[in-house]
């Protein structure tokens, strides 16, 4: 079964006098799995859609939504996959391919069948970012080993970080998907922290690994004028163009970032210093 809802895009000045519910309500993906579900977030933030895919004891299919008026989901998109529980499969058009825990499958525009199942008798979760794309580069699978790993932070500041890039354009041809996943180290908390902007893209975060009892604290807002959505375990957020996209956990976590928008080219940021931060 698949279930689609749609979000639309908002203004940052609007976005100043909402409150934490309305915040919530058009920010916050509160739940993406669900049991032999697919689950969609369809956001105007560039077209761009969240999902999760849950296959507990039976296949399931990728199918069309109603926003897409398209027969097959991907006629007019890309798919990025990346699973987040254990050892699944997806077969794209009748090829198999495995994905292990953090393992991720870019699948290309034009692809008419994906489904997503369990590969032995784990449980998967396969976390889904898509983007509207006008040419069908071949699909590929991005193991662990095929990720560029980048160094980030320090314990000193809370911040100490793996980020890997999987689905960029250094490692698979993408039309305007990016995405990767980022893990914090035991003992620091701080994503994203000195954070930035990025006008020509959107992005969305999805947090996992957060440990029961545990939360994090999402900011987003224009630097000089910040507010935070508290998130639970396997929990996404949606950002905006013109937002920070950063977060403190009350203990460590990992979390997948996907955006879609104007370019390919991951370090086009506007940085900005904590003490600018309001
Ligand atoms: O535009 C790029 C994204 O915000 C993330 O890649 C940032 C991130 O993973 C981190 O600093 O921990
Ligand atoms: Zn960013």
């Amino acid at each position: 079964m698949t279930h689609s809802e749609f979000r639309y895009a908002h203004h940052p000045e609007d976005v100043k006098r909402y409150t934490t519910r309305e915040l919530r309500d058009h920010f916050l993906i509160p739940n993406l799995f669900k049991e032999n579900e697919v689950n969609f977030t369809y956001s105007m933030y560039d077209r761009f859609i969240v999902g999760g895919a849950l296959p507990v004891n039976k296949a399931l299919k990728l199918e069309t939504i109603d926003d897409l008026k398209s027969e097959n989901f991907l006629d007019r998109r890309e798919l990025g996959v990346i699973n987040v529980g254990g050892a699944g499969k997806v077969t794209v058009d009748g090829k198999v391919y495995e994905l292990g825990h953090k393992e991720a499958l870019y699948v290309g525009q034009g692809n008419k069948e994906v489904i997503f199942d369990k590969s032995g008798n784990e449980q998967p979760y396969f976390y889904l970012n898509s983007a509207p794309a006008h040419h069908a580069y071949p699909t590929k699978k991005v193991g662990k080993e095929d990720a560029e790993v980048v160094n980030l932070g320090d314990s000193k500041n809370s911040n100490k970080r793996i980020l890997n890039k999987l689905i960029v354009n250094s490692i698979v041809k993408t039309c305007q998907l990016q995405m990767g996943m980022t893990e914090l180290v035991e003992g620091s908390v701080w994503n994203t922290m000195p954070p930035h902007t990025h006008e020509r893209r959107m992005e969305a975060y999805f947090y996992f690994n957060l440990e029961e009892g545990q939360t994090i604290s999402h900011f987003m807002g224009q630097p000089d004028e910040t507010r935070h959505i508290f998130l639970k375990n396997h929990q996404a957020v949606l950002s905006p163009e013109w937002s920070i996209h950063a977060g403190a956990g009350t203990s460590n976590y990992t979390f997948i970032w996907g955006m879609a928008g104007e370019n390919l080219d991951y370090g086009d940021m506007d940085k900005v210093s904590v003490d600018e931060l309001k």
